[in-house]
């Protein structure tokens, strides 16, 4: 059975108008795998799903802003770099063969190279390897390996560019027995407690704090050990920067809990109880959403509001409405302040990456499909009806069913949500969101 988690991040960085977005768009138009049931989700261009040959990974960008001095426009791309760094297994460093080599890139390649992080170095708008190739040799000089042409806009060069990619890729084989702790991403806006709520876990807990050897990333992983078991806990504190405009933060906040929640197993959205939930709260449990994972709505500060004996229902009615999209995740009130329900979040951590990973034989998911069939009748159209001849649960993390049928086409959403309903009725799932992939098979009959 296979794991569906952890992706591989892509990150791009490079100065302003060198090609990022043409890039970003080149790849996500044609490969793009669209994920269609997060609605209220608006997408932009700070991430996207790609695909290429049989690898599935995000691509990042890092950039988005236009600043006009070049002092700005080093010390934008150090920060560009740096959360590059931090979050991606590979980064594409792109520059443009019409600007030529210019300092800050040279600048910029240093401290990529003192990473350690796979580089791939990408020269862009190379419309005519004819004309340019003696322009593209010049960049050796940046001393982080081969220069890979590209004319992003006339689409020229990328398939052996993604070729390269790959190439970097943690292998697979390796990585899957690499460590199977448990991984729970911390995200939340700024300000919200997410750093306030981690010290307390850990303090509780008494715990070997250390940041795992190896990368820069890792820094940000805590290791916390309760009740004789092992988790690893990633943490996107830190975000509050000075004189950030408003846009630029937010694009920061999308990257980092990107790759947070890429290497999460279960995700903790924090919300803070004194703003209530909002739009950007959605945007990031969309990002959970997406990528499937576990999930658990932490509202923070509990202890500061007033309350009376309705305002857990309201606040959860609220909090249910805005995350229409994903029912079946745990809410749960806290305080880290007060250590109110901590213990708590122990608990429905442990539940749900149970259930993240819950395997369902399937004879038990055929009866209970049969018997779901027995007490509604299924959709028909035209005089034919749809017929469910099997089941089986292909994945875990998330758990991932096929369901064969005679015809797709009458396979409504909505008689898949009422067999995710009795599936959830027998086995509870809380806090996981399930997938459901619908084959066809001829009539056997
Ligand atoms: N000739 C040529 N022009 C290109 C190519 N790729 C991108 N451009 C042009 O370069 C300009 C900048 O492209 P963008 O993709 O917006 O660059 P960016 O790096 O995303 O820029 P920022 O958003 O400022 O970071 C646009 O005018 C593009 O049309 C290419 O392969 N060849
Ligand atoms: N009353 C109350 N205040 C809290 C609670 N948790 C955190 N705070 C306060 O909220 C503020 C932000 O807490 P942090 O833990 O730094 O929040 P964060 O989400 O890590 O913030 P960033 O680093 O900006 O991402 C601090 O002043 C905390 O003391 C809580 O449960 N109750």
């Amino acid at each position: 059975m296979s794991d569906t988690t952890r992706k591989p991040i892509v990150a791009v960085v490079g100065r302003p108008n060198v090609g990022k977005s043409t890039l970003f768009n080149a790849l996500a138009g044609e490969m793009i795998s669209i994920v269609k049931d997060s609605p209220g989700i608006t997408r932009d261009r700070i991430y996207a799903d790609v695909t290429w040959l049989d690898r599935a990974f995000t691509l990042i960008d890092t950039g988005g802003i236009e600043p006009d001095s070049s002092d700005i426009i080093l010390s934008q791309m150090r920060e560009q770099a740096q959360i590059a760094i931090d979050t991606a297994d590979v980064i594409l460093f792109m520059v443009d063969v019409k600007q030529g080599l210019v300092d800050s890139d040279s600048k910029v390649a240093d401290m990529l190279r003192r990473s350690h992080k796979p580089v791939v170095l990408v020269v862009n708008k190379v419309d005519s390897f004819d004309k340019f190739m003696a322009d593209v040799y010049e960049f050796y000089n940046l001393g982080i390996g081969d220069p890979n042409p590209i004319s992003a806009a006339n689409r020229m060069g990328i398939g052996d560019l993604l070729d390269e990619v790959i190439r970097h890729f943690p292998d697979r084989s390796e990585a899957e027995d690499e460590d199977d702790r448990p991984r729970i991403a911390i995200v939340g806006k700024p300000n919200v407690g997410k750093s306030s709520i981690i010290n307390k876990l850990i303090g509780e807990n008494r715990v070997i704090v250390s940041d795992i050897a190896g990368t820069t990333r890792d820094a940000i992983d805590t290791e916390v050990v309760h009740n004789g078991k092992e988790y690893i806990f990633i943490d996107t504190a830190g975000l509050r920067r000075k004189n950030k405009i408003k846009e630029e933060l937010e694009r920061y906040m999308i990257v980092r809990t990107v790759g947070a929640v890429e290497r999460a197993d279960v995700v903790v959205l924090v919300i803070d109880a004194q703003e209530g939930v909002t739009e950007q709260d959605a945007k990031i449990a969309g990002i959970a959403h997406e990528r499937g994972k576990g999930m658990i709505i932490a509202v923070n500060k509990w202890d500061a509001i007033e309350k009376d004996d309705k305002t857990i229902y309201r606040f959860q009615e609220k909090v249910r409405n805005t995350l229409a999209f994903m029912p079946y995740a745990e809410i749960i009130f806290i305080s880290a302040k007060t250590g109110q329900r901590l213990p708590k979040l122990f608990e429905t951590i442990d539940a749900v990456i149970e259930n993240h990973a819950l395997r369902i034989a399937t004879g038990v998911l055929n009866e209970i499909m049969a018997e779901a069939v027995a007490m509604q009748q299924p959709p028909s159209d035209k005089g034919k009806r749809l017929r469910l001849y099997y089941i089986t649960q292909a994945a875990v993390k998330p758990p991932t069913f096929v369901i064969f049928v005679n015809d797709k086409e009458l396979m409504h959403f909505s008689y898949t949500r009422y067999i995710e309903n009795k599936i959830r009725e027998a086995f509870g799932f809380r806090g996981t969101p399930l997938k459901f992939i619908i084959r066809e098979r001829k009539e056997t009959r």
